[in-house]
């Protein structure tokens, strides 16, 4: 499913984008961020923004991305690989996005990065151009707006370091809201007299004022649409809207808004999640299989689980002799404790996840692998992924999705295994960046990380390419590191901390691994 949320600045749309996207577990992607990013990218090479052909050349050279931020926190706003998350909101960005906005070659670019973060997945993607352009097939489209006043009065108190928000909220300096005002109205004319793509309402938007609405009453608005559009009328929310100050429509989403903000108090019914409710064999869908624990799927499930498991234990520990040095401990650690650990191994081929999961299967763990989107190429792929236990992330975007998987997972007592490095290292001297979302899932759902190093598998695909040959294959276990080892305070460092602990035991795991068997890769 994808929502589409369009309107002026300071309207509401991260606010409740975000919400939205926590509540009912879609990935949140935030569109103006990435414009704001190809703006700082101008501002720091002392490209004028007024300047559309070197404009586009920025836009064509630059990879925006996004990471999960701390705990559920907005994501982080990746430029390359320089986090701007703070530095894209400055007034001087605000001044200069919209020229660098309207270029026709940077909206191309950052149009066809926000489909591809979007491929695969639900999405509450927000903008100016959501309904209209980036997703005109989007099931639920709003047009959030509010008066210019309302909207500096909101971005005002924000500056100030207030929360507009509070019932008490003012604003103190009365110049800075006026100079607010003015940029606001200055951005809302540019992006909305532009001629690529401007700010307007899709035609079968739903149109939303939040001018006299408060967060939670523009949010169960939104969210009333998506239960609509998702066959889940029949429940009614908690909270209700007040009036929302647009006249009624034709349109049946704005009806169902209509409904939804009539003031009428509706049941406190609680939804099911989707994770708690029990699979039933044959009408499982693929989301089933990766939120639901390994033990709760239904028999044949489990049966054809076990027997692949079986199968392809047998054959690795022929084809491919493995050890885990360390692994009885680890085994029996989490054999002690109700809750999983993440594991990270660095990465060489597609040995030794498969090797890890029927290590752990043996043992009676479930261990879960994490795996690129990118593999899914055709539903057979994705049957064969989710009836293994994997788990697939979207990478370039903070997938919160897979984010929160993990972490009911671990809580379950599932360990989830993920590769920081992201992709395979087949040479001595190349280093990747590191991923480091596995610390935010470990901090996420309060578990352990622990490292693992793997050697011997190069030798299984030399040239990287099939058939694979039989050869040893080492693995070494290290200890589970926590949080609280790290010595550090505070929720960013601990991540840190633990990211950078965690790869460099993976690496000097290896570098005992090579030196216990020299010549081995
Ligand atoms: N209904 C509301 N009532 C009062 N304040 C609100 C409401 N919705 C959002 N806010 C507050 O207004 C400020 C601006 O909201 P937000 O950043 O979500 O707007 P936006 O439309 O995403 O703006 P931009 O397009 O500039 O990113 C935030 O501080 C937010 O907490
Ligand atoms: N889909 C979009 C989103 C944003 N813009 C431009 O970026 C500016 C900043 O957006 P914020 O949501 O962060 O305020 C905005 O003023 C637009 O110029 C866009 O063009 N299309």
């Amino acid at each position: 499913m994808i929502v589409a949320i369009d309107g002026p600045a300071g309207s509401g749309k991260s606010t409740v984008a975000r919400a939205l996207a926590a509540r009912e577990g879609l990935t949140y992607l935030d569109t103006g961020a990435m414009y704001r990013a190809v703006t700082l990218a101008c501002l720091e090479r002392g490209v004028d923004p007024a300047d559309a052909d070197a404009v586009a050349e920025v836009a064509k050279a630059v990879r925006v991305s996004f990471a999960p931020g701390d705990g559920g926190a907005a994501p982080r706003v990746l430029l390359d690989i320089q986090d701007v998350t703070e530095a894209i909101r400055t007034a001087e960005v605000d001044r200069a996005v919209s020229a660098v906005s309207a270029v026709p070659a940077v909206r191309e670019a950052m149009v066809a990065q926000q489909r591809r973060i979007a491929e695969g997945h639900d999405v509450v993607a927000e903008g100016r151009d959501i309904g209209t352009v980036v997703f005109p097939k989007a099931e639920v489209k709003v047009f959030l707006s509010a008066d210019p006043e309302a909207r500096a009065w909101r971005r005002a108190i924000e500056r100030e370091g207030g929360d507009p928000t509070a019932p008490d909220a003012k604003v103190h300096d009365k110049k800075a809201y006026k100079r607010v005002l003015a940029d606001i109205k200055s951005r809302d004319a540019q992006d909305s007299a532009r001629d690529t793509s401007p700010l307007k309402p899709a035609d079968d938007a739903v149109r939303l004022d939040s001018t006299k609405l408060t967060k939670d009453e523009t949010l169960d608005a939104i969210a009333a649409l998506v239960d609509q559009r998702r066959g889940r009328s029949g429940e009614s929310r908690s909270s209700t809207v007040g009036r929302s100050g647009e006249s009624q429509s034709s349109n049946p989403g704005q009806k169902a808004l209509s409904e939804a903000s009539g003031g009428k108090k509706g049941k406190t019914a609680k939804r099911p999640k989707k994770a708690d409710e029990p699979m039933r064999a044959f009408h499982c869908d693929f989301d089933d299989y990766f939120d639901h624990g390994i033990d709760q799927w239904p028999l044949p499930s489990r049966a054809w689980h076990n027997f692949m498991c079986g199968v392809v234990y047998g054959f690795t520990k022929l084809y491919w002799p493995w050890v885990f040095e360390g692994g009885e401990e680890f085994m029996e650690e989490l054999a002690r404790r109700d809750k999983g650990t993440v594991i990270v191994q660095n990465h060489v081929s597609m040995v030794e996840p498969v090797i890890t999961v029927v290590w752990g299967w043996r043992h009676g763990v479930h261990i879960r692998p994490v795996y690129k989107k990118e593999f899914e190429k055709n539903d057979l792929l994705t049957w064969v992924f989710s009836r293994t236990g994997a788990i697939p992330v979207n990478r370039g975007t903070a997938d919160l999705k897979m984010a929160r998987r993990c972490q009911r997972a671990i809580q379950r007592g599932e360990s989830v295994l993920i590769y920081p490095e992201g992709t395979r290292i087949r040479e001595d001297d190349k280093k990747a960046p590191i991923h480091g979302g596995f610390a935010l899932i470990a901090q996420m759902a309060r578990t352990d990380v622990t490292p693992m190093a793997v050697i011997g598998v190069r030798a299984v695909t030399p040239d990287n390419k099939l058939p694979a040959r039989p050869h040893h294959v080492w693995f070494k276990v290290g200890r589970p590191i926590s949080f609280g080892e790290l010595g550090v305070k505070g929720r960013r460092q601990q991540l840190d901390a633990m990211e950078q602990r965690a790869m460099d035991r993976v690496w000097r795991l290896r570098a005992q691994l090579r030196a216990e068997h020299p010549g081995e890769w």
